[in-house]
């Protein structure tokens, strides 16, 4: 685990000495937006046009953040259009890899990992040189890949989402709309809870180096938890009838909760199994079409616990726990 200093890789661990044990998330740096026609969007550069084949995605399965642009790729019926490579699961030395022929010996080939295929490069921080060969920061997944001007479109989730959700309109004739005009500032203001309680919340929580830093994010994040469960007792999303990009942005991180967050992380005052409507919540979302195809416990579970040896030394990798997400939910009355 380890980021780039100048376009150099260093092996380092996050920082939290200096911020009283809080783990800081930093900001993505690479936020170039693709548009129907290729106008600038709302940061970075012009000059990314929606095209079919253009562009392609690198993601690992274990990642929540990676996961909603996986979740959006489906749901916008994008699959023919932008294609994917999946790292390894296994976050250890060199970051993420590919399962390709010169990877370190520590590296475990685990099913559905994946060559580079565009480049055949070993590992990730490559990917970001050859975009910008003095790159400094994380070298973090999703990556948004552009094969054209061969850089990197966009390295922030939240922004591929929006993308993927309007701009290939044309493209595919797939007008389904997770961030409609007039549901967006309730999507904003929801977003603006779950973000830092929640979905940053969980790593908030694991990734803290002292009591006091993990009690400060473990105990908002199982308020919101509460307030969620209240809102879900009589709205079968969290706007209603309708899923929205707040529903998928939640989903990543609820899906991940029970089975790595709770053991893992230090997030056990409850399991989501224990909130009956927040887990009904999730199975409904689990079994919208395309959705479980997203979902691979094994990559996610050897992520975690193998690749944080400070939080867990020995890499032994947890077999359970048992749920069944295909279980009925019974909201489709609310
Ligand atoms: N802001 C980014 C965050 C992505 C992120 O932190 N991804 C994690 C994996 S879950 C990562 O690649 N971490 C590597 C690192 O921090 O060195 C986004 O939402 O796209």
């Amino acid at each position: 685990m380890g980021l780039l200093q100048n376009g150099q890789w260093v092996d380092q661990w996050y920082a939290t000495k200096e911020n009283g044990g809080k783990f800081q998330r930093e900001d993505a740096q690479l936020r170039n937006w693709i548009t129907p026609d290729g106008s600038a969007g709302l940061s970075g550069s012009a000059g990314f046009k929606a095209e079919s084949g253009r562009y392609h995605l690198y993601v690992s399965l274990a990642c929540p953040w990676a996961h909603r642009t996986l979740i959006f790729r489906q749901l916008k019926q994008l699959t023919a259009h932008i294609g994917v490579t999946v790292v390894e699961p296994h976050m250890l030395a060199n970051g993420w890899e590919f399962k390709g022929p010169n990877q370190s010996t520590d590296a475990h080939a685990i099913d559905g990992a994946q060559v580079d295929e565009l480049f055949n490069k070993d590992f990730m921080y490559q990917i970001y040189l050859q975009a910008k060969p003095d790159y400094s920061g994380r070298v973090t997944v999703p990556v948004l890949w552009d094969k054209q001007q061969n850089t990197i479109v966009s390295n922030e989730s939240s922004e591929i989402i929006r993308m993927f959700n309007s701009v290939f309109n044309k493209v595919t004739g797939n007008t389904e709309d997770y961030y409609p005009l007039e549901l967006q500032s309730e999507i904003d203001s929801l977003n603006e809870l779950i973000y830092p309680n929640i979905n940053n919340g969980v790593y908030r929580s694991g990734f803290a180096t002292t009591q006091k830093a993990y009690e400060e994010a473990v105990m908002p994040l199982f308020d919101t938890l509460d307030t969620l469960e209240a809102i879900l007792a009589n709205k079968r999303y969290l706007l209603g009838n309708q899923i929205t990009e707040a529903d998928w942005r939640l989903f990543t991180t609820l899906i991940r909760f029970d089975c790595v967050y709770v053991g893992h992380f230090k997030t056990n005052l409850r399991t989501i199994e224990s909130y009956p409507n927040l887990s009904g919540y999730l199975r409904d979302l689990y079994q919208q079409p395309w959705i479980a195809d997203t979902v691979n416990f094994e990559h996610i579970k050897q992520h975690y616990y193998f690749s944080h040896q400070h939080i867990n030394p020995t890499q032994v990798v947890p077999e359970g726990p048992i749920i069944d997400y295909m279980r009925p939910h019974n909201r489709s009355e609310l």
